[in-house]
């Protein structure tokens, strides 16, 4: 069912996407595929592309059970692909079903309940390029600087696995701790990296919301006015944890946010994890056409 059900979801997600980029699916030269609900081969990006009716010679590329970060770590790929070859338009495509993960409570296991509890359906799509076509395109968010760090021994504390049944997920109480701990960090050394100086209040925010503790943790750290997580936090209330789909979600809320006057920086950060544990950090920079929308 998952299978089936995976490469419809996107390419729902990615039919939207097609429509407001304002170019046709045949332009897309790249796809880059991200999920944890899929286990076979030829794979759910496969169906996607037959499904969008993209070009034979798109070059397709599926992230398997990459998890939380695989919405993170698709842009990275696609900002890679998109600089590095002249004209590339990078179909990211994340899509998530509970569905595989669903089995009955395990004596001891409290993550099996909580993971059924905050975890969500969903799918999501972005067009990345570099060079927009001024006529047509209207860029939103600029890649600035991408890196992803892995915080050491921390391999057990978010898992999956499949399994006959399905997908064996556990992750660790221990979660929100370690990534208050570690995002400092990421976010210190991304800005460096790029020699922009802010504050963290003057940024927009669009971290992975893998659950309301993790938010709480990061807003308290970095003493984050209560808006600065606006956006995760109504994605987490409404469509829940939908891995690594979530992120593109966030973005889209604060591109909504921005057009009503609601969200106004210029620099904004994306964040994301997921197992080893891995933390995608992205720096973010509005462009004028989103300002203008
Ligand atoms: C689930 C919650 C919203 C529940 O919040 P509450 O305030 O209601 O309750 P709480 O935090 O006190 O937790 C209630 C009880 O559950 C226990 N508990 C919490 N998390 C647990 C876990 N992962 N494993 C086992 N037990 C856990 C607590 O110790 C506590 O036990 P007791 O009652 O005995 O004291 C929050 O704990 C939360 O946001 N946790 C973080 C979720 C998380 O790690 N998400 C990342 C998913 S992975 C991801 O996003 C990436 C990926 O999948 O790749």
């Amino acid at each position: 069912m998952a299978s089936a059900a995976v490469p419809e979801l996107a390419a729902s997600a990615a039919a939207k996407a097609v429509v407001e980029w304002g170019r046709p699916a045949a332009d897309v030269t790249h796809l880059v595929f991200s999920t944890y609900s899929g286990g076979k081969a030829p794979s759910a990006d496969l169906l996607l592309a037959s499904l969008l009716g993209l070009r034979p010679t798109v070059s397709r590329t599926i992230l398997s059970l990459n998890g939380c970060s695989g919405g993170g770590r698709a842009l990275q790929l696609a900002k890679e692909l998109a600089e590095n070859n002249r004209g590339a338009r990078v179909l990211v495509a994340c899509s998530e079903l509970t569905l595989i993960a669903f089995y009955g409570p395990e004596e001891g296991r409290l993550d099996t309940i909580l993971g059924q509890g905050i975890f969500g359906d969903g799918a999501g799509a972005v067009i990345v390029g570099a060079d927009p076509v001024n006529s047509v395109e209207r860029p939103l968010f600029e890649m600035a600087f991408a890196t992803q760090t892995t915080i050491p021994e921390t391999e057990d504390e978010i898992t999956m696995r499949l399994m006959k049944g399905g997908l064996d997920f556990h992750v660790s109480v221990r979660v929100p701790k370690l990534l208050k701990s570690n995002v400092e960090r990421c976010l210190i050394d991304a800005f460096e990296s790029i020699g922009v100086s802010a504050t963290w209040n003057d940024l927009f925010w669009a971290i992975h919301p893998g659950g309301r503790a993790i938010l709480d943790h990061v807003e308290e750290l970095l003493g984050l006015d209560a808006e600065k997580l606006a956006a995760s936090r109504r994605v987490l209330r409404e469509y829940g944890n939908m891995s690594g789909a979530t992120v593109i979600f966030v973005l889209d809320e604060l591109r909504r946010r921005r057009a009503r006057g609601q969200e106004v920086a210029e620099w904004g950060v994306m964040v994301a994890f997921g197992p080893g544990i891995t933390i995608e950090t992205m720096v973010l920079h509005a462009t004028g056409s989103l300002k203008e929308k």
